[in-house]
């Protein structure tokens, strides 16, 4: 008798969900705790960080897993600050909105007081802050993921096929420089788009996710 016909599927190891990645670069925000939290509503708009964090790692009830945030503060008086939020690791942050938020971004700015260049502290379970630019973070998230630039002129994000890790740059609203889209061509990031209008990092992040979760 022949064996029964077994799926491969069924002795496969289970898929590994893919990382998503989200790269804000916030050229405006301060790494002076004091001074991002007194900024909120004006120029420098550090709310913009606790809203695409939001969108990035919260749903209703829960959080995603499989997703990490690098939030690179730029304004500064020596080197910038990325702090690193990786849902599968964080814990309880005390709540989801911007007061919340904004609260555990100026606790990892202060951990990151006299720190020197390209140094990592933890700040709290999933939560890392180190003194890197978004130049070189990119450079090391490009060996690992593929990169894709924020950009109402890059290809439809319905035409574009993801493999692997996928890496989202976006920026507050300070565009990127131009020669960075020349470093980041030579890292292999690509443009896309999600539509004409011009919208917030953090509307941009809900769309991410709402497309990846139909494929
Ligand atoms: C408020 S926008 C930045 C605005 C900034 N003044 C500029 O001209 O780039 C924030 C982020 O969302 C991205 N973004 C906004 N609308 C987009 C769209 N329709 N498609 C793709 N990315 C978009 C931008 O590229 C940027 O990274």
């Amino acid at each position: 008798m022949r064996a029964p016909h077994v799926p491969r599927r069924a002795h496969a190891p289970p898929a590994r969900t893919p990382m998503r990645t989200f790269v804000l670069r916030a050229r405006a925000a301060p790494t002076d705790s004091q001074a991002l939290l007194a900024s909120v509503g004006k120029e420098a708009h550090p709310e913009i960080l606790a809203h695409t964090l939001m969108n990035a790692v919260f749903v209703a009830q829960s959080h995603r897993p499989d997703v990490t945030v690098h939030l690179v503060l730029e304004s500064t008086r020596d080197f910038s600050r990325t702090i690193c939020f990786d849902a599968n690791a964080m814990q309880d942050i005390g709540g989801f909105d911007e007061q919340a938020l904004l609260g555990r971004i100026a606790k990892a700015l202060d951990a990151s007081r006299g720190m020197g260049k390209d140094e990592m502290r933890p700040v709290e379970p999933g939560v890392t802050v180190r003194t890197t630019s978004f130049e070189r973070l990119v450079q090391a998230l490009a060996e690992d993921h593929q990169l894709f630039v924020m950009d109402r002129k890059g290809t439809s994000i319905r035409e574009q096929v993801f493999d692997g890790n996928p890496c989202f740059l976006l920026t507050d609203h300070i565009p990127m420089p131009k020669k960075t889209f020349h470093s980041l061509e030579r890292l292999g990031a690509k443009k896309i788009a999600l539509g004409p209008r011009m919208l917030f990092a953090s509307q941009c992040v809900v769309l991410i996710h709402y497309e990846l979760d139909q494929r």
